[in-house]
């Protein structure tokens, strides 16, 4: 298995509170790797310091082989890593269509000098873009509300478009920070569906979910944070089984039986 992410000792800290202690785990090439814990255990601050949002006090990151920048949120896009946020932030009055080719627009070369010119080559590429933007649209399955203003979108689609304009980076490792937050069952299932056709598709998976049953049924691994620790990363059958984990954050055998369903 090759490795794609590797973290190593990630610490974060705001003020007096350390967020993230001492954090290292590895994400491997194409699979679905969960990032897991109580409310406040670091999971969000850890995906911040991954995306360049912030910088940590300690650590490095590792991706594909090279030193990733920290700190620097379009180096990061530009190595190769996208996200989706846990409070949806999609430019609200543009078109579904018009969001995703925003994502493109970070991979065009088209320079702004020829866009504003509006020569052939960039006529060209933004017309590919278009047509890019329209299958991402198709990929999430969204592509009858290309043309709707995003914030009139359901809050599930809201969810497909955030993810089809993170595709539209070319991510190797896409990041989603609860994406299935606030969906109902039947979005929750698609969405399952979505995540496993992206991995099929060569894209590695980082995701951040409360739904346990969703994580333990779509995840190749795991970790789970508490107070800013790693505590396990393992296969979800260990995880389920770790004393640590169960104490911490699936809270006994309430949580057990939904994990285990
Ligand atoms: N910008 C910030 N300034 C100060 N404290 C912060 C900041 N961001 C996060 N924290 C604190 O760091 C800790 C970890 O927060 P974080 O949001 O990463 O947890 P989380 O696991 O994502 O939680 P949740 O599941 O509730 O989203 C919390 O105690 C939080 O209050």
């Amino acid at each position: 298995m090759i490795t794609l992410l590797e973290a190593r000792g990630i610490c974060k800290r705001f003020g007096g509170l350390t967020a993230l202690s001492d954090v290292s785990l590895t994400i491997r090439k194409g699979e679905v790797y969960g990032l897991i814990g109580p409310n406040g255990a670091g999971k969000t601050t850890f995906f911040n310091v991954l995306t360049g949002a912030y910088v940590p006090e300690e650590g490095e990151l590792v991706f594909n082989g090279s030193e990733l920048p920290l700190g620097k949120p379009h180096k990061v896009v530009e190595a190769g890593i996208a996200r989706t946020f846990q409070n949806i932030r999609l430019f609200r009055d543009m078109t579904a269509l018009e969001n995703v080719m925003a994502g493109h627009h970070i991979r065009s070369r088209a320079n702004p000098f020829s866009i504003l010119l509006q020569t052939k080559h960039a006529k060209e590429e933004e017309r590919l873009i278009t047509e890019r933007a329209f299958e991402l649209l198709k990929y999430v399955g969204i592509e009858r509300f290309a043309d709707t203003v995003s914030k009139n979108l359901s809050y599930g689609d809201q969810r497909r478009l955030e993810i089809a304009r993170a595709l539209a980076t070319e991510p190797q490792l896409l990041a989603l920070d609860e994406p299935a937050a606030g969906m109902n069952a039947t979005e929750t299932a698609r969405l399952r569906d979505l995540v496993q056709t992206i991995r099929h598709d060569g894209v590695t998976v980082l995701l951040i979910e409360h739904d346990v049953k969703l994580v333990m049924g779509l995840c190749d691994r795991l970790a789970v944070l508490d107070f800013g620790k790693k505590i396990a990363e393992d296969v979800p059958a260990e995880v389920q089984r770790n004393d640590a984990v169960i104490a911490a954050y699936l809270g006994g055998h309430a949580a057990q039986k939904g994990a285990a369903a």
